[in-house]
């Protein structure tokens, strides 16, 4: 046969493949209405991996990709169901009840001193808030938790030296609600209270700080030791002669510093993104990021089949990390950012649907973020 004669044949298989696919998503919209009447889940496991093993079977070498497209087409069923019968009651709820406007916090808690850069994120989200200080990021979430700040403001991913896990590890705990979010350029310089380079024997900063700046730091073969912010590492330096911290030229300003070389990060365009978190979900009207956590059991294609629900409803997903659930013999939580509003139905009906079908499911938060 030709090229022209087998393409002919492909798209005639092709045309029948989608007839055939609108068919059963008719149908799968029927078992909705009949699994309402008798009370019976939408998703019924072990028939559909009895399918697979099937599919799989009758497939011979193509066994694995059959799975995977049936996995997909009874995903796809299935969240055709979820939304006929309006699944998700929960989060439908939640998602109506959040508050549109935000009142204005009245303090907001953040890592460090005066002129770190959570310090700089905080006044730029909120710059009539007052901003409360802490050493670490636990006691962020605690104060929040307790009521001593109305929002915790936290970096969460570096360009150059990625997420930041211990703040992942935390809002997979606490899952409190994501209501807005920024990105902040990061230029760091060395600052001391000495005015000669050549003096300065060990360099002081937050881990990530150092981590963006590890390359400089090797080249001019300076020591270096951690701090709980670039603040505080400023703060340090100010007082110990032979010293120096890698912080923002404010923070150098603020603790009376002399700045001895700027723009040390290796990486050019190094940006920092912060979260600012709190107990209560807020949706503002021009909302357009979502996050939102869940597991899947440890089988193949549980991830790629999920993935493919958010590629199927065309949304962009801009980050994932997994995180190993705590006491779990190498288990995860994944964590996702996606392009989003929950106030388009498609969207929200997705979210939905998952929120019913996986477990350790969390929608943390629909926000805006600023550049
Ligand atoms: O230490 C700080 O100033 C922080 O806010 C943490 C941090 C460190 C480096 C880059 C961005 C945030």
């Amino acid at each position: 046969m030709t090229l022209e004669e087998l393409r002919k044949q492909i798209d005639e298989i092709d045309d029948g493949i989608l007839e055939l696919f609108l068919k059963r998503m008719a149908c799968a919209k029927q078992v909705a209405e009949v699994k309402r009447q008798k009370g019976l889940p939408i998703f019924n496991e072990t028939r559909e991996l009895k399918i697979l093993d099937d599919v799989c079977r009758k497939a011979g070498e193509y066994g694995g990709q059959a799975r995977i497209l049936y996995a997909n087409l009874m995903a796809m069923s299935r969240e055709a169901q979820h939304s006929a019968l309006g699944s998700g009651t929960e989060l439908r709820q939640a998602v109506l009840k959040a508050s549109r406007f935000p009142n204005k916090p009245r303090s907001v808690a953040c890592l460090g001193e005066k002129g770190s850069y959570s310090h700089e994120a905080l006044s730029r989200l909120y710059p009539e808030a007052e901003p409360v200080f802490f050493p670490d990021f636990p006691s962020i979430f605690a104060a929040v938790e307790n009521g001593r700040a109305d929002l915790g403001v936290l970096p969460v991913e570096n360009s150059s030296a990625g997420s930041v896990n211990e703040v992942y590890d935390l809002i997979l705990k606490y899952r409190f609600s994501i209501v807005s979010a920024i990105s902040l350029s990061v230029r760091h310089c060395l600052a001391s209270r000495e005015t000669e380079l050549h003096e300065i024997q060990t360099v002081y900063s937050h881990p990530q700080a150092l981590r963006q700046c590890a390359g400089y730091l090797k080249k001019r073969g300076v020591s270096s030791a951690e701090c709980s912010s670039t603040a505080g590492a400023a703060k340090l330096a100010a007082g110990k002669r032979k010293t120096a911290a890698l912080c923002s030229e404010h923070a150098a300003a603020q603790y009376g510093l002399n700045i001895l070389d700027r723009n040390v990060q290796d990486s050019d365009g190094n940006r920092t993104r912060f979260i600012a978190i709190g107990q209560n979900l807020l949706i503002p009207p021009q909302a357009n990021k979502i996050s939102l956590c869940f597991a899947v059991p440890h089988r193949t294609g549980t991830l790629y089949t999920v993935l493919a629900r958010f590629a199927a409803s065309g949304l962009n997903l801009t980050k994932i990390e997994s995180r190993p659930i705590p006491g779990r013999n190498f288990e995860y939580d994944f964590y996702l950012d996606f392009s989003g509003s929950v106030a388009d139905p498609k969207t929200l009906d997705l979210l939905c649907a998952l929120s019913e079908e996986l477990t350790r499911f969390s929608f943390l938060g629909n926000y805006s973020e600023l550049e």
